[in-house]
């Protein structure tokens, strides 16, 4: 195994304009788990399929290692890159049994016999389906059935899986217990992991680190918790936690974390100014005394707390979390404990 290297690639297909993916380049650490994160069609897609080699780049090159697998002008093709794909839609064969299903890649290779039947099973144990080797797809939940898909691309030891939005069928309680089985399925396998989803909360979940896209353009890549902390701009700010963006004026270079008493400064600040982008997390708002004075605009109970929606006096929206109920159109204040400059 090595890394796998983005080195700015690009891909233009003939049918449109602007190009699905534009200069990406970043470097997959070795057994390490990437989340591609970005909107419907920012190209992450497009990304995962060129590493498969389902797409060649139009403009730079892919490597795994030293080994080039893709630039400009060849390509190593799919089926000799050791690396498999699970998708968002199973694609296991209903005629098949679970356990050909899972052997179906080895029968390929031509591994038959007691050495297949053992790795199928060690497959199936791997993410739990033991007892279900003899049933058919068609007499399995979604998520057993991702399971067989997992357990399919682990039979043949890849040395990179690619995963395409494959909890997008399943509903919320059956991802949770999923991306348990991907953590497991990671540590276990120790494969480097592509994981493309436009569920910043999986990403974080899931990933050792977090790659975000928006346009075909690659944003920031970090750690979950850097990206969290720290994100970089506008749009990974609006993607990363539930934060509100408050414009406000510039005042010097300084800090990029604010506390309350620079917040207090910025929110006070009536001079024209030039505008930034400060990022609000609702944990880090507080409806208390002493704080500027905001309406709550909507209310919406979620159990363990509310969500508010709240208008500060200059129209713009912040978001924060109460224990009690709070009334649409009620006058309060609210203090903002951290912020963090885009
Ligand atoms: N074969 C193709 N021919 C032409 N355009 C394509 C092709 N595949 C993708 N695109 C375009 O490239 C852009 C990126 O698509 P891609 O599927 O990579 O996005 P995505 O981020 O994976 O989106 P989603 O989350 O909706 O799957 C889109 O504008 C899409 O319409």
């Amino acid at each position: 195994m090595a890394q796998l290297i983005l080195d700015n690639i690009s891909k233009q297909f003939d049918t449109t304009d602007r190009a699905a993916v534009s200069g990406v380049s970043l470097t997959v650490r070795e057994g390490g788990f990437l989340a591609l994160l970005g909107p419907s069609g920012c190209g992450k897609t497009t990304v995962l399929r060129m590493i498969a080699g389902f797409e060649q780049p139009s403009d730079g090159a892919i490597l795994l290692g030293e080994k080039c697998l893709a630039d400009g002008r060849a390509m190593v093709p799919p089926e000799h890159r050791n690396m498999a794909m699970v998708f968002q839609s199973y694609a296991l064969w209903p005629h098949m049994s679970v356990a050909e299903n899972v052997g179906y890649p080895l029968k390929v290779r031509g591994l038959s016999g007691q050495a297949r039947d053992a790795k199928v099973r060690e497959a199936l144990a791997s993410v739990r389906l033991e007892k279900f080797a003899d049933r058919r797809p068609a007499d399995l939940s979604g998520g057993q059935r991702q399971r067989v898909a997992l357990a399919r691309c682990l039979v043949t030891d890849p040395d990179v899986v690619l995963l395409d939005e494959p909890l997008a069928n399943l509903d919320r309680h059956l991802r949770q217990e999923m991306e348990e089985t991907f953590r497991e399925f990671h540590s276990r396998s120790g494969a480097t992991m592509i994981y493309v989803t436009h569920d910043q909360a999986e990403a974080m979940a899931l990933a050792t680190d977090v790659a975000v896209m928006s346009e075909g353009r690659l944003l920031q890549v970090a750690t979950p918790e850097e990206i969290y902390a720290r994100p970089q701009g506008r749009l990974v700010g609006e993607l990363i936690g539930q934060g509100a963006i408050l414009s406000l004026p510039l005042i010097g270079e300084g800090l990029r974390l604010l506390d309350w008493p620079a917040m207090r400064a910025l929110l006070e600040d009536r001079r024209p100014s030039t505008q930034i982008d400060i990022l609000v997390r609702p944990q880090d708002v507080e409806l208390a005394e002493g704080g500027v004075p905001a309406t709550v605009t909507s209310v919406l109970f979620e159990g363990e707390r509310y969500a508010v929606r709240l208008s500060l006096l200059d129209g713009q929206t912040l978001r924060a979390f109460a224990r009690e109920a709070v009334r649409v159109g009620e006058k309060l204040h609210v203090v903002i404990r951290s912020a963090w400059r885009l």
